[in-house]
């Protein structure tokens, strides 16, 4: 870590924050709660088929900048975001945007598995139903399949279709909830924290899907894990009080990150 910067700004992106072909683009954004800034002038693209952590300090404003991305933070009152964020080149916050469609292609998985009490099928037929997605029930029963395989966790229900998903183990229910994002064939799939309710098995298996569905979808994850950042994701970005610190090559901000904060709170100094 030799040449780690101590004189680098906090609000200047160390590392190069854009990608080619871009899933999402996200230029100069600020989030601001009443007077208080979460989100300072961050820019940063999502690639396609890439995982991208988000990691920092409690506070440091990830959970903020991942709900900007599907605009989850329109419900949240006194939050005003600025700033240009794309999918696909469509201006995200473009007044004329649906956001339920959105939120369909850019879809989210919460740190607590919440499955709706209803049958493990509903929850994952109640997205594509809405969508109207399936044109029949033997479609319907083919999208609910198919993406609890995906999810993998059809061999574990495929007998209990009719039993309510609240049933489940947590980690099972953890990845219905993918499964439930992925039924109505999203783009980005946001998660926030998806493992920190989880035991190591079940955080095993989550991490594995991951790996897996980087293959079909980009994948924008918030963690605290710093070894489950370097597990599974491609490229890391770190945040420290709102600001976009550092980004770049998952293995590279671990070995070799260029920004004192970086290193400070990947070696355990502070965080
Ligand atoms: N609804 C809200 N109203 C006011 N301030 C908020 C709200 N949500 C978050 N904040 C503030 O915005 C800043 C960023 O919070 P955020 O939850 O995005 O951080 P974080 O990095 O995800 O934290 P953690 O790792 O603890 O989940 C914090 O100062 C927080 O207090």
């Amino acid at each position: 870590m030799a040449d780690t910067d101590l004189h680098i700004p906090i609000d200047r992106t160390v590392g190069n924050p854009f990608v080619e072909n871009p899933r999402m683009t996200c230029r100069d954004v600020f989030v601001h709660y009443g007077d208080t800034c979460a989100i300072n002038k961050v820019s940063i693209d999502v690639g396609c088929n890439e995982v991208l952590a988000m990691i920092g300090p409690s506070g440091c404003g990830k959970s903020t900048f991942l709900r900007c991305l599907n605009r989850m933070n329109d419900t949240v009152s006194g939050c005003r975001v600025t700033g240009d964020i794309r999918l696909d080149g469509m201006d995200v916050y473009d007044p004329g945007v649906d956001v339920v469609p959105l939120r369909a292609r850019v879809g989210m998985v919460f740190q607590k598995p919440n499955p709706f009490p209803k049958p493990i099928y509903d929850n994952v037929a109640y997205g594509p139903k809405i969508h109207g997605l399936a044109r029949n029930k033997t479609e319907l029963d083919e999208i609910v399949e198919l993406s609890l395989k995906k999810a993998g966790l059809w061999k574990e229900v495929k007998d209990r279709l009719s039993e309510p998903g609240t049933g489940l183990s947590g980690g099972q229910q953890q990845r219905l909830c993918i499964a439930r994002a992925i039924a109505v064939s999203p783009e980005v799939i946001l998660m926030d924290e998806p493992c920190s309710a989880l035991d190591p098995i079940a955080t095993a298996k989550v991490e594995e899907l991951i790996a897996e569905l980087r293959t079909q979808y980009s994948i924008v994850i918030v963690t605290h894990a710093m070894q489950q950042a370097s597990r599974v994701s491609q490229r890391t970005a770190y945040f420290h009080l709102g600001n976009l610190v550092e980004v770049g090559p998952t293995e590279l901000i671990f070995t070799n990150p260029k920004h004192r904060l970086t290193e400070d709170y990947i070696t355990g100094r502070f965080g």
